[in-house]
C-alpha cells in the first residue's frame, strides 16, 4: 500500500472500478479493479488495489458496504482541461470561419463581443457556454471574457455556481480602430483591471491583455505589474498567424521577437499561458522554458482560421508546459475531445510532410487534456490526475449507456484496452469538482 496515503482523512465516499489517467511518467495509466477514496473536503486520500479493501477500510474507518461499484462498461477520468476558450464568441460558434485572423476579429469577434455590455445577453450566453462546457466533460476552463467588467464577473458567477473550476480574464484592449467603442482608454484598463482582481476568491482572475497588437506598450507594461503585485495569472495571444507576426514587428519594433513583447513587459511568468504559438522560433520556446510560461494548443482553431499548425513535438523536446484550447468560436467546437481528435489530425498532417515526423499517440494527447492542461493553468496540485491530496474532479463515463453513440460490439480476440477516439466519452457523466455529484 502506498504510503502516500492521508489515513487521518474523513472518508464521504469510496469508489471500486476502473480508472484511468495520466502521470509524468506514462501518458496513459488504466487501473482495473481500483478502489479510490474521496475525504470529506472532496480530496483523494487513497487510491489502491481492490485487493486491499479490508485492510484500507480498518485503516480510514468506512463500511466495505457502503463503496460505490462500477459498472463493467463505466470507468472514471480525471476532468478535461479547457486551458483557451472565448466564452462570449461560443454565441457565434460553428458560423463566420471563412477568414482569416486579423480580418475575422475586425469583422465578426469584435461587433459580437461589444454586446456584452448588456448583461441580460452575457448571462444567456455564458449560462450556455458554462453548461454545455461541463456537458463536454469539461470540469476546469480558462475564459477570456470581454472588457466589461460586470459581464466578466457575472461569467465567474455562473461558473461558480454550477460547480466548474475557472480562471477567468476580463479583456485588455486600448488599441481597436475597426468597431468603435470596443476598446477602453489606457486608464480604463488598468482601473478596471485593478476592480475585477479584487474581486478574488469569488472568481480566479487572469490578467488578459488581448494580444500585443490590442494593447499599447505602456498597457502591456501596467498589466505585468498589476499581476505581479498580486500574483496573478496571466493569458493572452502568441505567434498564432504570419500576418499577425508580422503586424507585431512593426508595432514593437524595438523588440527581438513577438516573445521578447510579452517578457519586456513582466507578462511571461509560471503563471502565464499563451494560446498558439504556431510560428515560435527555438529561442522564443527556450525563453518560455525558461520563464516557465506554458502554451495552449488549439487546433480546431488554428485549422479553421487556416493559421497554421503548432509542431507540438518541438514544444515537448523544449520542455514547455502544454495544454490544449478549444478556443470557441476560432475553433468551431466547445469539446475538449475535439480539441484531442483536432491535435492528432494536425500531428498526423505533420507526418503527412514529414514522414520523419514522430506523430503524437493517443495517450500523448490524453494527457494534454487532463495533467497537461493542469500543468499550463498551474494548478496541477489541485487537479489533472488521481493522486493523493488533489481534489477527486473526475468524469464518471458509462460507454454502454442507453442510446449513447456506441455499439458495444462482443468480439473473440486480445482485449481492447484503449478506450480509443470515438465518441465513447461524450456519453453519461457526472461531475464531482466540489464534493457532490452533479447530473447535467
Ligand atoms: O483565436 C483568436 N481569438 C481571439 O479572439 C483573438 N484575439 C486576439 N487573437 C485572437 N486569436
Ligand atoms: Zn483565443
Amino acid at each position: 500500500m502506498a504510503n502516500s496515503n492521508r489515513p487521518n482523512a474523513d472518508i464521504s465516499h469510496v469508489y471500486r472500478g476502473t480508472f484511468i489517467h495520466s502521470t509524468q511518467q506514462t501518458a496513459l495509466q488504466i487501473l482495473e479493479d481500483t478502489l479510490l477514496g474521496v475525504d470529506t473536503d472532496g480530496k483523494i486520500a487513497f487510491i489502491e488495489k481492490g485487493a486491499e479493501l479490508n485492510q484500507l477500510s480498518q485503516i480510514f474507518g468506512f463500511n466495505p458496504s457502503e463503496v460505490t461499484q462500477l459498472a463493467q462498461h463505466e470507468l472514471f477520468m480525471p476532468g478535461l482541461v479547457d486551458t483557451h476558450i472565448h466564452a462570449p464568441q461560443y454565441c457565434y460558434a460553428g458560423t463566420a470561419l471563412d477568414m482569416p485572423l486579423l480580418q475575422w476579429l475586425n469583422t465578426y469577434t469584435f461587433p459580437v463581443e461589444s454586446r456584452f455590455k448588456d448583461l441580460e445577453f452575457a448571462h444567456r450566453v455564458y449560462t450556455q457556454v458554462v453548461q454545455r462546457t461541463l456537458r463536454n466533460g469539461t470540469t476546469t476552463a480558462c475564459y477570456f471574457a470581454t472588457i466589461h467588467t460586470d459581464a466578466s464577473l457575472l461569467l465567474g458567477q455562473i461558473a461558480n455556481d454550477f460547480g466548474q473550476r475557472a480562471l477567468v480574464g476580463k479583456v485588455c484592449m486600448d488599441r481597436n480602430n475597426s468597431v468603435k467603442h470596443y476598446k477602453e482608454t489606457n486608464q480604463e484598463s488598468q482601473e478596471e483591471t485593478c476592480r475585477w482582481v479584487s474581486t478574488y476568491p469569488l472568481v480566479r482572475p487572469v490578467v488578459t491583455p488581448r494580444f500585443a497588437p490590442s494593447c499599447t506598450g505602456a498597457l502591456l507594461g501596467q498589466l505585468g505589474a498589476i499581476a505581479k503585485n498580486n500574483n496573478l495569472h496571466i493569458q493572452s495571444h502568441i505567434s498564432e498567424n504570419v500576418e499577425e507576426v508580422k503586424l507585431v514587428k512593426e508595432l514593437f519594433p524595438e523588440s527581438e521577437s513577438y516573445t521578447d513583447v510579452y517578457h519586456k513587459y513582466n507578462l511571461l511568468t509560471d503563471k502565464t499561458v499563451m494560446a498558439h504559438g504556431c510560428y515560435l522560433t527555438d529561442a522564443e520556446l527556450a525563453l518560455f522554458r525558461e520563464t516557465g510560461a506554458s502554451l495552449s494548443h488549439c487546433p480546431n482553431s488554428n485549422i479553421s482560421l487556416c493559421s497554421g499548425m503548432l509542431d507540438v513535438r518541438n514544444v515537448l523536446k523544449h520542455k514547455v508546459k502544454l495544454g490544449l484550447g478549444t478556443d470557441v468560436a476560432g475553433g468551431y467546437s466547445a469539446s475538449m475531445l475535439d480539441a484531442v481528435r483536432r491535435a492528432l489530425d494536425t500531428s498526423k498532417v505533420l507526418t503527412i510532410q514529414d514522414p520523419e515526423y514522430e506523430t503524437l499517440t493517443f495517450e500523448e494527447v490524453f494527457r494534454l487534456a487532463t495533467l497537461g492542461g493542469s500543468h499550463a493553468l498551474s494548478l496541477d496540485d489541485q487537479t489533472g490526475n488521481f493522486e493523493v491530496g488533489k481534489d477527486f474532479d473526475a468524469l464518471r463515463v458509462n460507454v454502454a449507456a442507453a442510446g449513447g453513440p456506441i455499439d458495444m460490439i462482443q468480439c473473440e480476440g486480445p482485449k481492447v484496452r484503449s478506450i480509443g477516439l470515438n465518441e465513447c466519452t461524450e456519453v453519461s457523466y457526472y461531475l464531482y469538482p466540489h464534493s457532490y455529484f452533479k447530473t447535467l
